[in-house]
């Protein structure tokens, strides 16, 4: 028993041991595990106690990193805007007054908004305060600060006149108050109509006004087409509405009429160009209304109610006078042209119209800032332009070839270009030193031809020719206009042809031969060239060019298109007077031939400068098909060279033989004389077969013309025999022209002979004395005698029998049929008559001669058909060419100029 409880004692002890073990080491371990919660919970406690102590740190760093970016994005933005600001209101828009210039924006580009003060943010640099104005809105002045205010008002005008061409921004000023006192700086614009004042009373017809204004923009020159003038300018570079700002500056209360007025110009007014600035006049709430109230100090805008502006000083008073005097001055000189580009399609459309069945092409701007068209076709076929010296008339022709010539390429429309008076303007159309380019289209200039009607002449027989051609071809195709025949005819080359003579009344001149066929040839043009594409501008400064045709009313009714320049007379219908009125380069268009009804008025852009026409001929010139040829160019005053002459380079040894002759090659060498005036450069030749009376006078006291006609004629006939086949006997007996006789002399090499006084009558004899011996002629023989009649004492005398004297007439008489030909100069007529055996000899052995400074009346029926001689009036250069054989009337010829 005892045992049994011991072992149980023994037991429990046990367990309870155990039992405290277990307990005193958990014990000891919840001390620890206390002790180390307790260490954490200071741990925590500390650490607790320093974050608030970080997070306001925290906090405060993030706050002053906010405030740094807020600041440097403010600063940024600010200047983004006040970028962005210049950038919408550039020069004189906002520039500052110590350095403000006028300067008036493109023509494509908007006015933008103007400048009145800035807004000023701390740190950040100021922002332009601006306003808009032209083509935005308007703008109502508010607030004490009456000072503010028009230093507003001046900066906004100033600002406006200055981003506008002179004369493009209008003001009106209604202060009733002041009686415009506040736009006295304004007041040199008045000059030039640019201010008017309103007086007191004058409110509701000023409104009324710009009601009307409005409304006319609207018809008239938006017409459905744009919604503003801002659009219109943008589409099409122009602006033919000047801006409208009316500056009222308080008053009486409003009557319901003038409310009911003020009310629309603000609905309606930008648009049009049509503005208010306002003070002391309630405007309604618009979104066009800016307003702007001026505080002391501050000042703030309705669009931007938060941000403070500080306004600009006013500008300077001499600023604005000296400005608006400028302006002024500007607009009294006239409206600055505008460029000439306004008349060209854009590149990509040049030369695409079809001149089928006419010629379209602008000439400048209307009134409305719409192109004037001028037409040439069926109707109208033919113009009139008429203006005195100096108003544009050039630099019209020079628009509108250059409008046409954009348009049509050189397959639909030919030009051949006459200007009589002197000058060289019309050559750049031509190939130059200068500028290699021609305008494609061109196929003939003349210029300088105020002495030389004969190359009028030959332009009208030219297009005389020409319309022959187009008539025959058309009755060929069974149709009769050019219209039609391009369509039956695809292939064929039928432009249209536009000639234009300027002064041509010189033509028309006199009442000579000339002047007889030019108007009979004009006339025939004008009434038959209309159906064949041939079409005639005639330009005029005198008042006499045009009654040059008032004579000749059918002539005058085919000029149904008249352009009239200022203070042009009898162009238009007798009582139209539109020219009398216009501005300069301006022009009055009239396609109803002059009745007043078809008046348009255009303003005529510049052309006519070098630099503007050579970009577009340039620009055409590159565009030409491959095988166009330049222009020829006629100058009346350039004297032409053998040289250069194509008939000379065509010249080749004639082969006289029998088979030449049955091949077809010409009878007998040439002689060419010098260049005719026509429409190609064609020179004037004398044949020289086997025929009697092939020889020829030259005839004048002209050394340098003389030696000129004999030394062309000598040069282009030896270049027909080889070397050695022929002979050229030069006689020269005057010392005046020894050089030019030697020069010959040296070029003709061996085949010239030399003689002078002593030894001409050996000549004489020794040629005469030849041509006795058989029947067979020898080998060419020609005597080149200068200044023969300066022999005729040695010849007088008798050698052998006979005189010099004789033995030339026998020559002359039997020479040619030789192949002996003489070309000879005598100074006078009635000295070749003398030498010829007295003024009752025959004259036949001289078969052709040139007249040089000799009357056609001395030229009489002995060398000319008819009575009483040609018409010929010498002049210097020029000789007039008659060849029995082949001429029926003297031809002008212009002696080739010595060689080089
Ligand atoms: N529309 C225009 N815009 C700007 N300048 C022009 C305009 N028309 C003419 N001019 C200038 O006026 C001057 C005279 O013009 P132009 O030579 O065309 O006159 P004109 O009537 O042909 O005179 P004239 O018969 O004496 O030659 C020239 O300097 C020309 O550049």
């Amino acid at each position: 028993m005892a045992d049994v409880r011991t072992q149980l004692v023994t037991r429990v002890r046990g367990m309870l041991s155990h039992a405290l073990g277990v307990t005193r080491g958990r014990l000891t371990q919840a001390r620890t595990e206390l002790d180390s919660s307790r260490d954490r919970l200071a741990r925590t406690r500390r650490a607790a106690a320093r974050v608030p102590q970080r997070v306001g740190a925290e906090r405060d760093r993030r706050l002053t990193e906010i405030a740094d970016e807020y600041d440097a994005e403010l600063i940024l933005l600010a200047r983004r805007t006040a970028e962005a600001a210049t950038e919408a209101a550039p020069g004189a828009a906002s520039t500052a007054w110590s350095s403000w210039r006028p300067s008036p924006a493109a023509r494509h580009e908007p006015a933008g908004a103007l400048r009145i003060g800035a807004v000023r943010l701390p740190e950040a640099e100021p922002v332009p305060a601006l306003v808009p104005l032209l083509d935005r809105g308007h703008v109502h002045l508010a607030g004490t600060d009456r000072a503010g205010c028009d230093a507003v008002v001046a900066a906004l005008l100033l600002r406006a006149v200055g981003r506008a061409e002179p004369g493009a921004v209008r003001l009106i000023g209604y202060d009733p108050e002041h009686l415009g006192g506040g736009l006295a700086g304004f007041a040199p614009l008045s000059t030039a109509g640019l201010l008017t004042f309103v007086g007191p009373g004058g409110l509701a017809r000023l409104l009324d006004d710009l009601v009307d204004q409005i409304r006319r923009i609207n018809e008239t020159v938006l017409a459905g087409e744009y919604g503003s003038l801002r659009e219109l300018a943008a589409a099409t570079g122009r602006r033919p509405e000047p801006w409208r700002v009316a500056v009222l500056l308080g008053g009486d209360e409003l009557s319901r009429h003038e409310r009911g007025q003020l009310d629309r110009v603000v609905r309606t007014g930008a648009a049009c160009g049509v503005h208010l600035v306002v003070r002391g006049i309630e405007l309604p709430d618009e979104p066009t209304v800016e307003r702007v109230q001026v505080g002391d100090g501050l000042t703030r805008l309705r669009t931007a109610p938060g941000l403070p502006v500080r306004l600009d000083p006013p500008p300077p008073a001499s600023l604005v006078t000296d400005t608006c005097r400028e302006i002024a001055a500007a607009v009294t000189a006239g409206p600055a042209p505008s460029p000439f580009t306004d008349l060209l399609p854009p590149v990509d459309q040049m030369w695409k119209e079809s001149s089928a069945t006419g010629l379209i092409a602008p000439i400048g701007d209307g009134p409305q800032g719409r192109p004037v068209l001028l037409t040439l076709g069926d109707y109208p076929p033919h113009a009139l332009i008429g203006g005195p010296s100096g108003t544009g008339k050039t630099n019209l022709i020079f628009a509108w070839i250059g409008a046409l010539a954009a348009r049509y390429s050189p397959a639909e429309l030919e030009f051949y270009l006459l200007d009589f008076k002197e000058g060289v303007s019309f050559a750049r159309f031509a190939q130059g030193r200068r500028d290699p380019s021609w305008l494609p289209h061109m196929r003939l200039v003349g210029i300088n031809v105020n002495t030389d009607r004969e190359f009028g002449l030959a332009l009208l027989r030219f297009l005389a020719e020409e319309l022959r051609r187009r008539a025959d071809a058309a009755k060929r195709h069974e149709v009769t206009k050019l219209a039609e025949l391009r369509s039956v005819d695809p292939d064929g080359h039928w432009p249209r042809i536009v000639a234009v003579v300027d002064e041509f009344q010189m033509l028309l001149a006199g009442r000579d031969a000339v002047a007889r066929e030019a108007a009979d040839l004009l006339e025939d043009l004008a009434r038959r060239g209309r159906s064949q594409g041939i079409h005639l501008v005639l330009a005029s400064q005198d008042v006499r060019g045009i009654e040059a045709l008032w004579g000749r009313p059918a002539l005058v009714a085919q000029f149904t298109l008249r352009i009239a320049l200022p203070k042009a007379l009898r162009i238009l219908a007798e009582r139209n007077d539109a020219a009398q009125a216009l501005p300069r380069h301006h022009a009055v268009v009239n396609a109803e031939s002059g009745m007043v009804e078809g008046n348009q008025v255009a303003q005529i852009p510049s052309a006519s400068d070098w630099g503007t026409w050579s970009e577009l001929q340039n620009q055409l010139w590159r565009m030409r098909p491959q095988d166009a040829a330049p222009a020829r160019l006629f100058d009346g005053d350039a004297v032409p060279r053998l040289a250069d002459a194509p008939d000379f380079a065509a010249l080749r040894p004639v082969d006289e033989s029998a088979e030449g002759r049955t091949a077809g090659s010409p009878r007998g060498p040439v002689a060419l004389l010098g260049e005719i005036i026509d429409v190609q450069a064609r020179s004037a030749g004398m044949r020289l077969p086997r025929a009697p009376g092939r020889n020829l006078a030259v005839l004048g006291t002209r050394v340098d013309e003389a030696c000129a006609v004999l030394d062309a004629a000598a040069r282009s006939l030896h270049r027909q025999h080889p070397p050695g086949t022929a002979r050229f006997s030069i006689a020269c007996l005057d010392p005046d022209a020894d050089p030019a006789a030697r020069s010959l002399y040296d070029a003709l090499g061996d085949d010239a002979a030399w003689y002078d006084e002593e030894t001409v009558p050996e000549l004489m004899s020794e040629t005469a004395s030849a041509l006795g011996l058989g029947t067979m002629p020898g080998e060419p023989h020609y005597l080149l005698l200068y200044a023969v009649d300066a022999a005729a004492g040695r010849l007088a005398a008798r050698a052998g029998g006979r005189t010099g004297l004789e033995h030339l007439r026998q020559i002359l008489h039997d020479g040619p049929e030789r192949r002996t030909h003489v070309l000879a100069w005598w100074r006078g007529v009635a000295r070749m008559r003398a030498d010829l055996g007295g003024p009752a000899s025959r004259t036949d052995q001289i078969g052709a001669w040139v007249a040089l400074d000799v009357q056609g009346a001395e030229l009489g029926s002995a060398l000319y058909p008819g009575t009483g001689g040609p018409d010929w009036y010498p002049r210097p250069w020029r000789g007039l060419f008659f060849d029995r054989a082949v001429h029926r009337t003297g031809q002008t010829i212009i002696p080739y100029g010595p060689a080089r």
